[in-house]
């Protein structure tokens, strides 16, 4: 019920002593207020005057002031840190997303990734508000008040003694039946997250092919799921507060009934009973207040539990490359069975090749053969389960998600992403460098004069601007890859597909000096790159058919020479 990770967060364990010390300031202005009171009221009832019961009443109102100035500190001090921690959190969580790459985003989904980023985040921040100085309370003031009734009526103290740790059963009872709806209710949030996000990237396709209703319903399924979940946690929640609540006051009212029973008898003085009176309510207060927000703090405790999980993920990264990498005519990439299996048992398998100098690769394959994922596993934005890399004599290394290899290529992927920025920032993503006249080339190499003229370089396109259209997203990442004259491994997947045939041999035309004095992977559907290319690996549901030159195949592969058929449709 108290969570370990939470008090694990830098720095917790050092406000202990501050917040200790404001729960047991906090139980003695409750005992002063209890003992004001009844002072003040055992005096009237003994018929003194207000003059004399003067004091005991400023007594009790300074005491109430006292506490509520403490809450107020407490509750400001808390503010400071619990934003500071998540902050911190918030801080460290982004390093390692951007650490882990873009791997964890595909495991995790882009949306459930956001939410845990941002309102996860905030929900620790209201976690460790409001458990850390509950659970400091619950623990010191209920023990404090015990000491004093003790004193002024043991007998009364017995019944509270016996009743709390029923209550704290009860509440463990009910707390991890509450831990297990808001878990479920967690994972359902992630899922609405990750849902709504992939339909939202998706509205177009979904539009074009008339799936936009069946979409919509599916997200409101989602998002039903998700409030029958949310509700259930309330439930309990409720059911849970309300035990509690029944409870201390059954043991309160119990209390009140001996003292009532014992008054009646001349057993005790009005002075005594009427403070254990007060102060029973107060016994229990602590435990009511944190049970009535533990279910509010179980959502932190889940976003805690992911954002750990993030950060406690293994980076991956067990090899360096020591320098950038210089491709050259003499350089070579072997790889040795690299293989991706997904959690669906897809993949690619088995990869082993050779590759060196300023080949021309090409990958072909039906839809679904691994094309995209063996370029991925190159471009070292997904790490293989199984296999190895070898760059030159060097070392081999399991992937190649090295920095310096990355920073080496030109990655033109099925769909472009567009930041949100301006058309020359966007261009210019590889070569931030550039100057206007050779992103001007580049734009006119890669068909996109028109765009350039009509809006300008400065105009926001992306997110914040201008919406561009699939070819001319695609013809942006071409730009990308033209302008960047130091990279020169190129990784190139379906890059035209989005062009009409007339276009693409037009871009084509483009292209192909661009792949001159560069290692080129291509992946494509188009029969008409492969004569023009010096290898070609044929990919058939994640495993390697053949591998050689085109007309090597073509004479001696049957599954290539079926493939070239289809291609020609
Ligand atoms: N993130 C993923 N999680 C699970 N399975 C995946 C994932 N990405 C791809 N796959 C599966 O792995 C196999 C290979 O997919 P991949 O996208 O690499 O093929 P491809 O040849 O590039 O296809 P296309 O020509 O349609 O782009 C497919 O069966 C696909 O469903």
């Amino acid at each position: 019920m108290i969570d370990k990770a939470l008090f694990a967060l830098p720095g917790v364990r050092k406000v202990f002593p501050i917040l200790a010390g404001l729960a047991i300031l906090q139980a003695v202005v409750i005992l002063g207020q209890a003992l004001f009171l009844s002072g003040a009221i055992t005096q009237l009832w003994q018929g003194q005057g207000f003059k004399a019961t003067l004091p005991l009443i400023l007594g009790f109102f300074i005491c109430f002031l006292a506490r509520e100035g403490v809450s107020f500190i407490r509750q400001k001090f808390l503010d400071g840190l619990a934003y500071k921690l998540s902050m911190n959190l918030r801080e460290e969580l982004l390093d390692k997303i951007f650490k882990l790459g873009p791997t964890l985003a595909a495991d995790m989904g882009s949306g459930s990734l956001t939410a845990t980023t941002i309102a996860g985040i905030e929900q620790v921040e209201s976690y460790i508000k409001l458990v850390l100085s509950k659970v400091l309370n619950m623990m010191i003031v209920p023990v404090l008040l015990l000491v004093a009734i003790i004193v002024l009526d043991w007998e009364s103290s017995i019944v509270l003694v016996v009743a709390f740790p029923f209550a704290i059963i009860f509440m463990i009872l009910l707390g991890y039946a509450a831990q297990g709806r808001a878990s479920r209710q967690y994972r359902s949030y992630m899922l609405l997250s990750n849902h709504f996000l992939d339909s939202l990237r998706g509205i177009s396709t979904l539009k074009y092919f008339g799936l936009s209703k069946s979409y919509a319903n599916s997200i409101y399924r989602t998002s039903e799921r998700f409030r029958k979940a949310t509700m259930s946690t309330l439930r309990m929640a409720m059911l849970s507060t309300f035990a509690l609540d029944f409870f201390a006051t059954l043991s309160v009212a119990t209390v009140a009934l001996f003292l009532g029973l014992k008054l009646m008898d001349g057993h005790i003085l009005l002075f005594p009973a009427l403070a254990v009176l007060i102060l029973a309510p107060e016994y229990f207060l602590p435990l009511r207040e944190f049970a009535s927000d533990y279910h509010a703090t179980l959502n932190g405790k889940n976003a805690l539990k992911s954002v750990n999980d993030i950060l406690s993920a293994d980076e991956q990264v067990q090899e360096n490359l020591e320098n950038s990498v210089q491709w050259m005519q003499s350089s070579t990439l072997t790889l040795q069975n690299v293989t991706k299996i997904y959690e669906t048992g897809r993949g690619v398998q088995d990869v082993t090749a050779e590759i060196s100098g300023f080949q021309k690769v090409a990958i072909v394959g039906a839809s679904g053969s691994g094309k995209s994922t063996l370029l991925s596993m190159l471009s070292g934005f997904l790490m293989p389960t199984a296999g190895e890399f070898q760059i030159n004599v060097d070392k081999k290394f399991s992937s190649l998600t090295d920095e310096n290899w990355r920073k080496s290529l030109s990655f033109i992927p099925q769909n472009t992403y567009i930041f949100a920025g301006t058309l020359r920032e966007n261009l210019a993503f590889y070569a931030p460098e550039a100057t206007d006249d050779e992103i001007l080339q580049a734009a006119d190499l890669a068909g996109l004069s028109e765009l350039v003229n009509t809006i300008g370089l400065s105009s926001k396109i992306g997110a914040s601007g201008r919406t561009l259209s699939g070819g001319q997203m695609q013809r942006v990442a071409l730009a990308r890859a033209f302008l960047s004259n130091t990279r020169n491994i190129l990784l190139l997947d379906e890059p035209t597909a989005h062009l009409d045939i007339e276009t693409e041999l037009e871009i084509k035309e483009n292209i192909l000096p661009l792949l001159e004095n560069k290692l080129v992977f291509l992946a494509t559907h188009r029969l008409h790159w492969l004569p023009q290319m010096d290898v070609v690996i044929v990919l058939n549901e994640g495993k390697v058919e053949g591998i050689g030159s085109h007309e090597q195949l073509l004479a001696e592969n049957s599954y290539y020479q079926q493939l070239i058929k289809e291609m020609r449709g």
